[in-house]
């Protein structure tokens, strides 16, 4: 099976480019203001159209106001919604759209739980438990703390990139990969080249 692949934080039309031509099967957007890599509705509505078919937008929000979810979802039609907060079960269903719950993972936390939890979300990312900081922090973590039987496809994240992608592929074998700052030259921009060597990599794992 091919590991679907979610470049995340991207901020300008050319690092959106790259993302496409390199084969992202989705692109993330920010929209969490405290965020380097925050976008507006207003900057992405300038280079949104751009996006190929077959490519899932995806909006990331984090303890958001339902009014600001499902006005940003509306305007720039997200195909999916991220929630990388707090955000309870019933919160994230009641905007009737796809969604993926990101959940920071730490030893003790029933991951079987959390799946059951949200069942109705298309996918449970796992990102690093870094306090005080929701996502995008670049950190990975223990991989062994995952177990093999959630009831919800698992998309992997947290301080992946093209070096050591591989290498998670095969230990988790997750259905899909996201990644933003190792992809990145700088917070909020990205590296083409990185880009490009992150989707081989996952493509070859
Ligand atoms: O990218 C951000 O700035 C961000 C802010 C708040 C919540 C989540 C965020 N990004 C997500 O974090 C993970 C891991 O990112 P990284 O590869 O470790 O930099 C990823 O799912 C991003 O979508």
């Amino acid at each position: 099976m091919r590991t679907r692949v979610k470049i995340c934080g991207i901020t300008n039309k050319e690092d959106l480019a790259a993302a496409c031509l390199a084969g992202a099967d989705a692109v993330g957007f920010v929209f969490y203001p405290p965020s380097p890599r925050a976008i507006t509705i207003e900057q992405l509505l300038g280079f949104i159209e751009t996006i190929p078919a077959f490519v899932t937008k995806v909006g990331l929000f984090v303890n958001e106001s339902p009014e600001v979810v499902k006005e940003t979802a509306r305007v720039l039609k997200l195909d999916l919604l991220q929630f990388h907060g707090d955000e309870s079960a019933d919160y994230c269903q009641q905007f009737n759209q796809s969604y993926i719950k990101a959940v920071r993972v730490k030893p003790g936390l029933n991951l079987i739980q959390y799946a059951k939890e949200f069942k109705n979300a298309s996918g449970l990312l796992l990102d690093a438990f870094v306090p005080g900081i929701p996502g995008g922090t670049g950190e990975k973590f223990d991989w062994d703390l995952i177990p093999t039987n959630l009831d919800l496809p698992v998309i992997l994240a947290g301080g992946l990139d093209d070096l050591n992608v591989a290498e998670a592929i095969q230990k988790v074998k997750p259905w899909a990969v996201d990644v933003s700052g190792g992809v990145e030259r700088q917070k909020g921009l990205k590296d083409h080249q990185k880009i490009f060597a992150f989707v081989n990599a996952v493509n070859q794992a």
